[in-house]
Formats: C-alpha cells, sequence, structure tokens
C-alpha cells in the first residue's frame, strides 16, 4: 500500500522518524522503495547532479516532468514529492496550478516550492483544489543569486523569528510538509515543535519529523563540492542497497544527523 499525507502526519505524531532521499530514475526509485523509504524528491538538483549545471535555476518543467513519470513507474510504495523548477511557482496562483498540475499528472503525489510569506497565497490555492503541496524554506536555492551563495540561514535573531512566523503561516495556509533546509538545529526543533505537519530537514538537525539528502551526494558520485551536511554512505557499503539502507537505518533510530552535519 503507499504511503500517503496520512500516514507521514501519523509518523510526525508518533515521532517515528521520516527517511527520504532524492531520485530522478525508475531504477534508483525501485531500489529506494525496495530499502524502505517513506519518501522520493524528485528534486530540481538534478540540475546539478545529472544536467551538470551550477545552479538548478536552468531546470525545466519538462525536465521535472519527464524524471517524475520515470520515478513514478519504479516506486510502489512511496511517497512521491516533486520541486516545482524556477519560475514556474514565482508567478501567479492560477499559473502555478497549471505547472502542478502537470507534476501531479506525472505521477507526483505532492508538489514542493521554495518561499516562505511570499507563497501563502499559492499555497492556499493549490491545496484547496486537492495538490498538496510540501513548503521548502531557509536556504532556497533557487533563490541562490539573491542569498549570495548557498549560505546557513535563520542565524540572526529577526531572521529565525520569520522562518518561525513562515512555517506557522504555511501549515495555516495548507501546506502538508515543509523542508527547512541548511537552518540552525535549534531553530529547527522550535519549529518542529510548533507544527502539526512534518518537517523535513537538510542541515536542519536531529530534531526534525524527517531527513532529506540527494542521493547522489550519499552515494559519492557527485563530483562538487559537498555541503557539511552530506555524509557519504558508500564508504564501507557493500553495496549502493546497503549504504542506501543504512541511510534509512540512521535516520530511523537518529544516528543521521549527527551534531557535525548540522549548524
Ligand atoms: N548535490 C547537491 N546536493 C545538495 O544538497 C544540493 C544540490 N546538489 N543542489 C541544490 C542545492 C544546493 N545545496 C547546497 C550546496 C552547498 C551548500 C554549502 O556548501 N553550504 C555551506 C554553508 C556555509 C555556511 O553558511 O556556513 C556548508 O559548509 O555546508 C549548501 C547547500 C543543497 N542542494
Ligand atoms: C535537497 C532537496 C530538499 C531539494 O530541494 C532538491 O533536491 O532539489
Ligand atoms: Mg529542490
Amino acid at each position: 500500500m503507499r504511503t500517503t499525507l496520512t500516514t507521514l502526519k501519523a509518523m510526525k505524531s508518533r515521532s517515528e522518524k521520516i527517511a527520504v532521499l532524492t531520485c530522478y530514475d525508475a531504477s534508483f526509485a525501485s531500489l529506494l522503495d525496495a530499502a524502505g523509504l517513506d519518501v522520493l524528491l524528485v528534486g530540481d538538483s538534478l540540475g546539478m547532479v545529472i544536467q551538470g549545471r551550477e545552479t538548478t535555476l536552468p531546470v525545466t518543467l519538462a525536465d521535472m516532468v519527464y524524471h517524475t513519470t520515470c520515478v513514478a513507474r519504479g516506486a510502489e510504495q512511496a511517497f512521491i514529492v516533486a520541486d516545482m523548477p524556477f519560475g514556474t511557482s514565482q508567478v501567479t496562483p492560477e499559473k502555478t496550478l497549471e505547472h502542478a498540475v502537470q507534476l501531479m499528472a506525472a505521477g507526483a503525489q505532492m508538489v514542493k516550492l521554495e518561499g516562505g510569506a511570499v507563497m501563502l497565497e499559492t499555497v492556499r490555492f493549490l491545496t484547496a483544489r486537492g495538490i498538496p503541496v510540501c513548503a521548502h524554506i531557509g536556504l532556497t536555492p533557487q533563490s541562490v543569486h539573491q542569498l549570495g551563495g548557498y549560505r546557513v540561514q535563520g542565524r540572526e535573531k529577526d531572521a529565525a523569528l520569520q522562518l518561525i512566523e513562515d512555517a506557522v503561516a504555511l501549515e495555516q495556509a495548507g501546506a502538508g510538509m515543509v523542508v527547512l533546509e541548511a537552518v540552525p538545529a535549534l531553530l529547527a526543533a522550535e519549529i518542529t515543535a510548533q507544527l502539526s505537519i512534518p518537517t523535513i530537514g537538510i542541515g536542519a538537525g536531529a530534531a526534525c519529523s524527517g531527513q532529506v539528502l540527494v542521493l547522489y551526494d550519499i552515494l559519492d558520485v557527485f563530483p562538487g563540492k559537498k555541503a557539511r551536511f552530506v555524509k557519504n554512505y558508500m564508504s564501507g557499503a557493500a553495496s549502493i542497497s546497503d549504504a542506501v539502507a543504512r541511510y534509512v537505518a540512521e535516520v530511523k533510530d537518529g544516528r543521521f544527523p549527527a551534531s557535525e552535519h548540522g549548524f
């Protein structure tokens, strides 16, 4: 039986950790599904790890539809979330809905979009029309040029309070899940405590309801600079399945992330 948003919310309330990895194709989807991943994220990080680009900005909706179709064919149990690529959610709620519809029709069970307060109207518009939305706040890579690089967010008091306010407002607007990227562990813990929807952290400490990493980072095949929050699960692993199973086990029992993976 496929994991649903209801399952994920129940996991949060039971304090059962949610294991998430990015995935871009059917073969890995099948392997990750069998390894017990709860959620597969078709991330726009594919711009970097599949397409070899420097940022996620050039990724198109057609690219995301293609990879979502591939992942959906390979996974039977995992809940599939697809990223809305740059430019497809920074428009009117009506246009964003049309873009989200394409990802849902390709096999996603939820779409993810970057941004806090500015996205509230869009989150309300999509969820009122039956499209589950995962919000993504903190370090939002589609804003890399505005942020001045891939930097930790929410370190100053004002920024931290803004992120808490955004997260609460996003839940009220109908968001079903929130990704917290590169924020101090204490702040992510506070946000997780204030929300009833699951928080999925990447560089956000161990208190989040679940964890996500880029698949190619944990398998050590991404040639670029690795963020502090990445852990290489291939070292000492007998196979890719073994590495992925260790990631799932460490997320489930709280061994990952350790404090060295956070801020
Ligand atoms: N392969 C890959 N892995 C990712 O995690 C990832 C992507 N690609 N592409 C999209 C974004 C970009 N991401 C990144 C990239 C670099 C850092 C990074 O180097 N961060 C510094 C923080 C420095 C600071 O402000 O203290 C670090 O040391 O981790 C963080 C997130 C996360 N996402
Ligand atoms: C790293 C996750 C959160 C993501 O947005 C992506 O892979 O694109
Ligand atoms: Mg993304």
